[in-house]
This record gives C-alpha cells, sequence and structure tokens, in this order.
C-alpha cells in the first residue's frame, strides 16, 4: 500500500471513556495507578477496547549508513553499523538482550548498510549503499527518501499483517545523530547548537565541530521555511534508517497499531512523521527520555511526555523496550485485580 493512501483514523474516545471508568472501579485508590492509567486509556483509544493484548510485539530495527561520518562526527568507525547489525541477530546488542528478557521479536532490516552482509536473518531494503555526506551534497535523491519511508510503511504493515499487536522502532546507523540533529533543526527552524549532542559520545571539542558540520549542511541546503514539502528535509540532511523509521510509524498508524518510540532518533523520525502527518501522533507512545542534548526540544516540539527517565541514549531500540514490563504489569492489573464491587465498597471521596 502506498504510504500517501491511507487515512489514519482518529482514536476511538468512547473506549478511552470506558478504559477510565475500569480503572476507577478497581479496587485501588482514584487515580493511584498515575500515568499507567494515561497509557491505558491511550491504548484502550488504539485498539477500540478495554480489553488490552500487548504480548505480540516486534521491534524493527532499521540500519544504515551515513556519509556525513566521514566529517569525523562520530567517536566510532563507520564499519560498526554492520558489525552491529551482525551482532543484533545473534542477540549481543542492547536491544536485542533487553527483547529477549522482554519478549518482544526483533527484525533488522537494511537500508543502506555500506556493505554487503551475509545474513539470510536480514531483511534486505538496501535504497543505496550509505547516504552521501549531507555537508556536500544532498544525502539521497527524492525518490530515495520517498522509498525510504515506503519500505518502514511496508514492514510495519507486513508485521500488523503477521498478527503484532504492537510495535517498536529501533536504528543502527554511525553518524545518524548528525543526520537527527539536522533534521531537527531544520523542521524546528532553529540551528545545530540548539539540537546537536555528544551521540555515541564524542568528545567537547568534536562536538562543537559536529554543530559546525550540522550548520554547514543547513546552509548548503538551504531550505525554504515554513517548509512547503518536508519530505525534502529527509532529502537533504537525513538518513534512510530515519526514513524508514518515520514510515514504519506512519504504517503502525495507518494499520491502528500502537508504535513504540524510542530516544533521540525517533524523536526526530516522530516530527518528521507529525509533519507529514499531523495527526500520526494519536498512535505513538513515548516511553523513554534520551539523554541526548536536544531531546527535550524535539519532545516539546511533539508534545510528548515518555513515561521513563534512566538518563539512556543508547539507540537500537533499547529504550523502547524498557516500557515492555510496565506494560506487562498493566494487562495483569487490567485481568487480575479485584473491583471494588467484587470487594462489596464504594468511594466516598
Ligand atoms: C558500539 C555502538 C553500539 C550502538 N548502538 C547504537 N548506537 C547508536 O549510536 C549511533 C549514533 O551515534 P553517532 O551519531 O555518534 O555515530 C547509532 O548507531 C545509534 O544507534 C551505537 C553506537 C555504538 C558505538
Ligand atoms: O537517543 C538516542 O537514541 C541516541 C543518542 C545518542 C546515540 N545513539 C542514540
Amino acid at each position: 500500500m502506498d504510504w500517501t493512501s491511507l487515512p489514519i483514523e482518529p482514536l476511538d474516545k468512547l473506549a478511552q471513556t470506558k478504559m477510565q471508568t475500569k480503572l476507577d472501579q478497581l479496587a485501588k485508590p482514584i487515580n493511584s495507578l498515575g500515568r499507567l492509567e494515561e497509557l491505558a486509556d491511550h491504548l484502550a483509544g488504539i485498539y477500540h477496547s478495554t480489553e488490552l493484548d500487548l504480548q505480540s510485539r516486534k521491534c524493527l530495527v532499521f540500519a544504515a549508513d551515513n556519509g556525513v561520518a566521514q566529517e569525523g562526527v562520530s567517536a566510532t568507525p563507520q564499519k560498526v553499523t554492520a558489525i552491529q547489525a551482525l551482532n543484533m541477530l545473534a542477540g549481543h546488542t542492547v536491544v536485542a538482550t533487553l527483547a529477549q528478557t522482554y519478549h518482544c521479536d526483533i527484525q533488522v532490516i537494511d537500508v543502506g548498510i555500506k556493505s554487503d552482509l551475509d545474513s539470510a536473518a536480514i531483511v534486505q531494503k538496501k535504497i543505496r549503499c550509505g547516504t552521501a555526506d549531507m555537508l556536500v551534497q544532498p544525502a539521497m535523491t527524492y525518490a530515495q527518501a520517498q522509498q525510504a519511508i515506503q519500505v518502514g510503511f511496508d514492514q510495519a504493515q507486513q508485521a500488523i499483517e503477521a498478527g503484532y499487536q504492537l510495535l517498536a522502532v529501533g536504528e543502527l546507523g554511525i553518524g545518524n545523530t548528525t543526520a537527527a540533529s539536522a533534521m531537527v533543526a531544520a523542521l524546528l527552524h532553529t540551528n545545530g547548537s540548539a539540537v546537536v549532542g555528544k551521540g555515541s559520545n564524542i568528545s567537547s571539542q568534536r562536538l562543537k565541530h559536529k554543530i559546525k558540520v550540522v550548520d554547514g549542511a543547513l546552509s548548503r541546503a538551504a531550505l525554504p521555511f515554513p517548509l512547503p514539502d518536508p519530505l525534502v528535509v529527509l532529502q537533504q540532511v537525513g538518513a534512510l534508517e530515519l526514513g524508514a523509521m518515520t514510515g514504519a510509524i506512519l504504517g503502525a498508524a495507518a494499520y491502528q497499531k500502537p508504535v513504540l518510540l524510542d530516544g533521540f532518533l525517533s524523536y526526530a523520525s516522530a516530527l518528521l512523521a507529525q509533519k507529514l502527518r499531523p495527526t500520526v501522533l494519536d498512535y505513538v507512545i513515548p516511553t523513554h527520555i534520551s539523554h541526548e542534548q536536544g531531546s527535550q526540544l524535539v519532545l516539546q516540539a511533539l508534545g510528548l511526555k515518555p513515561y521513563i527517565d534512566l538518563e539512556m541514549c543508547v539507540g537500537e531500540g533499547s529504550g523502547a523496550m524498557m516500557i515492555l514490563p510496565w506494560l506487562d504489569g498493566l494487562q495483569t492489573i487490567l485481568q487480575q485485580m479485584n473491583t471494588q464491587i467484587d470487594m462489596d465498597f464504594t468511594y466516598f471521596p
């Protein structure tokens, strides 16, 4: 299905009201589950039901290389993208270990790793062998930006059609915090110093250089504001894996399933998704607050308030996994708790 042609349905307000009534009738003080109640109401609105089945879940990890890595913006050599993609399949990355612990399936999708990986377990959707260096030329063509969104959308559609009830997005791509920062700066009409952070932990000196690279890429791209077409941001200063994440977020929304965000890279992708389809955020579940510098700015722009703050900034989808035990707890509460009726009492606040 062409990602531009499916509408995004509004949330089911009646189911949300029913969920709040159900929560209020449980044998616990009213509102005492705090933000877990907000989460429950949100999910009821997505599922059109107060019965939550959150066990069938999948994390889609999009991997690609970034040409801007050649500008010395990362602490890590580019080959680590491919190495980590293989480690992911072997279960040895942060997200893979957490996914295993919290019972989440995981899939790695190659949308632009520079080298060809010899593994049948990686979904092959390579759009090109890494982006071009955004400091000197557009990161990709407009058609490739569209393709990146479509690949992510298709992966979400396929997962949902296979029966998954809950999706999470993650990524791998050395240099992609530079692309995400540039995308956020362009979409929010600000500059490098407002959004650039230390990514995979660069020195303060390298951070100054990274800000200059982002500002340089933005001035090369000379994007108009307001932007007539947000996809041009992806084309000019984006990343293939971030475009695919955007597509997966749009796909989850189009097929009416919740999508768990991860950290800064997923916020940048969600911001692009929101610029393309403002109501997509109805289906987006924020999970953790990334420690990356620009996070608060994007979260505020998105109006999202994540549930967890562990000061994590790994990426890969790892932060999204941290909310899974909470979702399990919520599901058990709804299924197993006594109600006031069972206990023969009513509240008199
Ligand atoms: C070993 C390793 C594992 C990672 N897993 C995720 N990232 C994270 O760091 C990368 C982005 O940071 P930057 O823009 O600074 O290169 C992405 O791959 C992101 O997923 C990792 C980074 C490293 C080094
Ligand atoms: O917020 C993130 O997900 C993040 C931040 C820095 C590096 N990698 C990922």
